[in-house]
């Protein structure tokens, strides 16, 4: 298809020159552009689609970079990557060497912010609106944040600081969504003031009345938004953002270019912080993703044509497994709950959901939240399962410590997307989490195969005690895995033909990668045993001491090696005085983790099978 109104955008200063009349053929073009290259190459469609409109007008009426537009979760920047010069690099979007999905600043300069963790942005805003001030320069910042994105804490800790920031805008994007429907309280609020004729009507005429008046209006206005709550709620309704400082200015048509464009062009005159609730629908223009924005929220590539259909059972992978195990194991066991935060169809627990709604919750983007909850549930004698990425946990590490450990309480963590993940890059790599369980002292496993988690999920419902963690890896068990079988020992070992002294010892889908490497050394006349670890923290019993016969030993995990696995084994074996040789090959910090597939990334890292051969032949 031609995009003869997108080829002459290479700049944003190219779109600035456009007649408006063709912002609405060059936003129906962007549509097509999208639908074509992410079918191609996967990536984020639906949310991408429906921020189209907002993201022209917005960089119609600002000025990047001088003006900051941070994004939230930042899943929805295709359209602002296209605006600003990197059109010609879609094809290898989320590819090795290729385009971000997400924001990067190192990829550009009209990128304000890195994202890929949700709820950060108004707080991003906060701090470069507030730097501007101090340093007396121009320009606005603003954040677009969805409604999913509102259900986070860091949200509103970011608009209990709004203060005075007259360079500050707050785009809500309200598509009713978060990946499935939108939960909680905050989607109801939204609903009111979307459909609540009082908001509606009582606010614009407000609004216009007043500001129409040249002189009078803006100090009233001014007055109405800032102490006066009193008078201002005696003409109408206080939206909660009003209540919080900002003026609320909503809900507007989040598709209507023409009239966005106009209204942000009238923010260069606002006199406090201003939120702009836009109203949008998530997929907007491809119908298969406007009836299903969930399944077309994250996609690989897919033909356009031939929509996906939702009623096709997911493919088989670890999360299928975990959630429909869950949902069996939940049966008899009354007291078992399960949570998510926001990623009800990403671990599986659909399956639960379906079977017993009233044990099922889902808190929003709000992990800090569903970990202190599930405390809470623990310590009234139920069992939550916590199903949350590897990634996204991250960010409850202290309730983990301080809710649920100190307390020993009884919960559950199903770490989902543990290890290396292709595509979203390094703000979603599941690599840090054995470390601080490790530390934290949370007892860690780690299945291979579907057979072991499907045993070991059991295993720690029925004879875990305390908190306790499963962890495993995104997608589906490699076909090398799945013929182990399952092991029901905290460790196995695959013995070499001949008499080795040389180990390898891993854990997870890695094991796949360490096998190849025993097997390419055996070509080469080394015979070397591997060992597979599924409990990885503690060091199970009788580890060290077994471990204790080779000359040299490599510890390869998908994971940080600081503070990880191999670190407790290398600690361990000092103990016993081994005078061998431990090789580590983990991840290194301070090393960007590019997008691209999980097979490059262990290439990248040194974690292939090659790399992990050629680290024996070395050293
Ligand atoms: C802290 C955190 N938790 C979960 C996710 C996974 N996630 C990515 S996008 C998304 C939903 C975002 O919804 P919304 O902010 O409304 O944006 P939309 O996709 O509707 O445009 C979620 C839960 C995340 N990126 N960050
Ligand atoms: C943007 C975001 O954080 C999620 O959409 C994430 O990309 C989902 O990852 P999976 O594709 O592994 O479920
Ligand atoms: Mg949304």
């Amino acid at each position: 298809m031609a995009y003869s109104l997108l080829e002459r955008i290479n700049s944003p200063q190219d779109l600035k020159k456009l007649p408006a009349g063709q912002l609405a053929p060059l936003c129906e073009e962007i549509r097509a552009f999208l639908i074509e290259s992410v079918s191609k190459t996967g990536g984020h469609l639906s949310s991408n689609l429906g921020t189209i409109e907002l993201t022209v007008a917005m960089h119609r009426a600002f000025t990047t970079p001088m003006d900051k537009i941070v994004f939230d979760v930042g899943h929805q920047c295709y359209t602002h990557k296209l605006l600003t010069g990197r059109r010609q690099q879609f094809d290898v979007l989320r590819k090795l060497n290729g385009l971000s999905g997400f924001p990067s600043p190192r990829e550009s300069v009209h990128d304000a912010f890195i994202a890929g963790h949700g709820n950060t942005a108004i707080s991003v805003a906060i701090g470069m609106a507030r730097a501007k001030k101090l340093k007396n320069e121009p320009g606005k910042v603003i954040a677009l944040v969805g409604d999913g994105a509102f259900t986070g804490g860091m949200v509103y800790e970011g608009m209990n600081n709004i203060d005075t920031l007259n360079n500050l805008i707050v785009i809500l994007n309200d598509n009713k969504m978060s990946i499935s429907k939108n939960v909680g309280s905050l989607s109801r609020y939204l609903t009111v003031l979307r459909t609540n004729p009082e908001y509606n009507r009582a606010k614009a005429n407000t609004e216009t009345i007043l500001s129409a008046i040249p002189l009078l209006g803006s100090p009233l206005v001014r007055a109405l938004q800032g102490g006066k709550a009193l008078l201002r709620r005696g003409l109408y309704h206080s939206t909660m953002f009003e209540e919080m400082g900002f003026q609320y200015l909503g809900p507007v048509d989040g598709h209507d270019v023409i009239k966005l464009t106009e209204l942000f062009q009238n923010l260069h005159h606002q006199t406090a912080p201003v939120f702009v609730h836009a109203v949008t629908v998530k997929g907007k223009g491809f119908k298969p993703a406007e009836e299903n924005p969930g399944e077309f929220h994250g996609v690989s590539s897919f033909d356009p044509s031939h929509a996906l259909d939702p009623d096709v059972a997911p493919a088989a992978s670890f999360s299928t497994c975990f959630g429909q195990h869950l949902e069996a194991l939940a049966e008899s066991r009354t007291n078992v709950c399960a949570i998510t935060a926001a990623m009800k169809y990403g671990t599986g627990l659909q399956y639960f959901y379906r079977h017993f709604p009233d044990r099922f919750f889902d808190v929003g983007m709000a992990e800090q939240h569903a970990v202190t909850f599930a405390a809470g549930l623990a310590s009234q004698g139920m069992l939550p399962v916590v199903a949350i990425y590897s990634t996204f946990l991250q960010r409850a590490y202290d309730q983990m410590i301080h809710d649920v450990c100190l307390m020993d309480l009884n919960v559950v963590f199903a770490v989902d997307r543990a290890g290396l993940v292709p595509g979203d890059g390094e703000t979603h790599q599941g690599i840090y989490d054995p470390a601080f369980f490790r530390q934290i002292g949370i007892p860690v496993y780690s299945p291979c195969n579907y057979a072991e988690l499907t045993y070991w999920l059991e295993y720690l419902l029925d004879q875990g005690k305390g908190p306790r963690a499963i962890r495993y890896a995104r997608g589906g068990e490699p076909e090398t895995l799945s013929l182990l079988g399952c092991s029901k020992q905290p460790y196995d070992v695959y013995k070499a033909e001949g008499p080795a002294k040389t180990a390898f010892v891993t854990y997870g889908t890695l094991t796949a990668e360490v096998l190849k490497a025993a097997q390419l050394l055996k070509q080469q006349g080394t015979d070397v045993d591997v060992y597979k670890l599924v409990q990885i923290n503690p060091l199970p019993d009788g580890l060290c001491e077994e471990l204790t016969r080779y000359d040299h030993i490599l510890f390869a995990e998908e994971c940080m090696e600081q503070g990880g696995i191999g670190d407790s084994l290398g600690a361990a074996l000092s103990e016993y005085r081994w005078p061998g040789h431990l090789t580590l090959r983990g991840v290194h910090s301070g090393r960007a983790i590019p997008h691209a597939s999980v097979a490059e990334l262990r290439e990248v890292l040194g974690l292939d099978a090659s790399s992990l051969a050629n680290a024996i032949e070395r050293d």
